[in-house]
């Protein structure tokens, strides 16, 4: 059941696969950060990555957030769900000039700049309009976020942000370029932290560098500690939104500054779950196989980082033998599992329900082998609705042409 909600029964009427979000458990996981930090200034700034449909990110306007983007494509999706763009930060590599021109044009809260390349195009950009930009600069403290290393970011060697050495240097850039107006410090050292300790010691190094900033004459606004904090996927031991805001707090309140967080997965994972149907079950000599009708192209996340998810039966089956199974879609690819090795009493036709899929699940999702994209559905209320149509097939071809 989800809210009373049955999902076996809205796997009968929708089909699968299917996205099932929670609207009570997102609006609690976003009420529980925006509750933990009320002693401080803040804004909660829900990262869209992590599930950018317009019905969750409205409801998430509607209970007052702000957003963290990383594309114009983001910061559309964000308007159009009726957020409200000066609660907006814009993070990213590469934003162009077009999508900064655009977040100017609305009034975003903050630029979280990430190279010296990207302050002169904003300011060229601002220039051209004749604004000052607010920017912050992502620096990178050089932590260890003890995470996978595909979604780890806050260490020298990522890609991303500016590194602690050449911070005052482009602070002082910044600081001097006439459309720019320095207001911020951010980092995001990486994500599915399940421990505060990493946070702290980033937080201590920013901290550092808001002295020397001081010292230099820059003075800031606030604080952006981004996102990262992790979730319980299967029987992780994992700090909750309310012991990461105790730890955080003493520091915080001695700076003064108003505190900007972008938690995604935190907020939207353990709200949703993909609903599946067993296929076929092809038990072997060596292995026992559930072919099931999701696949990687609906959710990537075992096959891109082994990360393990709950693999939960919707309904009491008749009583057949629990066996160890691997769950598999019916992809050509080797790597197109879902769960492996979990012991479960399969039947044809069981309708399973991956746990944990709120967050990186439907965004991530492809067209892989002409696969449609799955539906998404919204339970509000003690009401399923559809929040994504199921794609077509013909669909698929749209924007495709063919040459004489
Ligand atoms: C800059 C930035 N902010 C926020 C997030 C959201 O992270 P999470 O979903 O782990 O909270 C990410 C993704 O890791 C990110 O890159
Ligand atoms: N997509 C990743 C997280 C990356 C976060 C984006 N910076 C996941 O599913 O775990």
């Amino acid at each position: 059941m989800m809210d009373g909600v049955s999902l076996a029964d809205i796997a009968q009427n929708f089909g699968t696969p299917t996205y099932v979000y929670s609207q009570q458990a997102i609006l609690a996981a976003y009420k529980a950060y925006d509750d933990s930090f009320a002693e401080i200034d803040h804004q909660i700034c829900y990262a869209v990555k992590a599930n950018s449909n317009l019905a969750v990110l409205n409801e998430l306007a509607k209970a007052g957030a702000g957003f963290d983007i990383v594309t114009g494509g983001e910061l559309a999706r964000v308007l159009a769900a009726g957020g409200d763009p000066k609660k907006i930060v814009f993070s990213g590599l590469g934003k162009t000039a077009e999508d900064i021109r655009s977040a100017l044009e609305v009034g975003i809260a903050c630029f979280n700049v990430e190279s010296e390349a990207e302050l002169y195009r904003i300011n060229a950009v601002a220039g051209k309009l004749q604004q000052q930009a607010p920017i912050s600069l992502r620096v990178n403290p050089n932590v260890d976020a003890q995470t996978h290393p595909y979604i780890s970011t806050g260490l020298k060697e990522n890609k991303f942000g500016i590194t602690h050495e050449d911070a005052p240097r482009i602070y002082q850039i910044a600081h001097d370029l006439p459309h720019l107006k320095v207001v911020g410090i951010d980092c995001h050292i990486g994500s599915q932290l399940t421990q505060v300790q990493p946070f702290m010691d980033a937080l201590d190094k920013v901290i550092e560098m808001i002295h020397a900033l001081a010292k230099q004459g820059i003075a800031l606004e606030h604080i952006d500690l981004g996102g990262g904090l992790g979730v319980q996927y299967i029987d992780e031991d994992v700090a909750s939104i309310q012991q990461f805001a105790q730890l955080l707090l003493p520091k915080l309140k001695t700076l003064g500054l108003t505190l900007y967080l972008e938690p995604g997965r935190s907020i939207v994972a353990n709200a949703g779950v993909l609903l599946t149907r067993v296929d076929i079950l092809k038990p072997t000599e060596h292995k026992n196989f559930a072919i099931v009708d999701a696949a990687m192209n609906d959710l990537i996340r075992p096959a891109l980082y082994q990360s393990e998810m709950a693999v939960i039966p919707t309904q009491l089956n008749s009583p057949v033998e629990a066996k160890v199974w691997d769950m598999v879609g019916a992809i050509c690819e080797t790597g197109d599992f879902l769960a492996k090795n979990r012991v479960l009493a399969l039947a044809d036709n069981d309708i399973l329900a991956i746990t944990g899929a709120g967050a990186y699940g439907f965004v991530m999702s492809s067209n892989y082998n002409s696969r449609p994209r799955a539906c998404e559905i919204l339970v509000k209320e003690g009401h399923a609705h559809v929040i994504r149509e199921r794609e077509t097939i013909e669909s698929l071809w749209q924007n495709e042409k063919l040459v004489d």
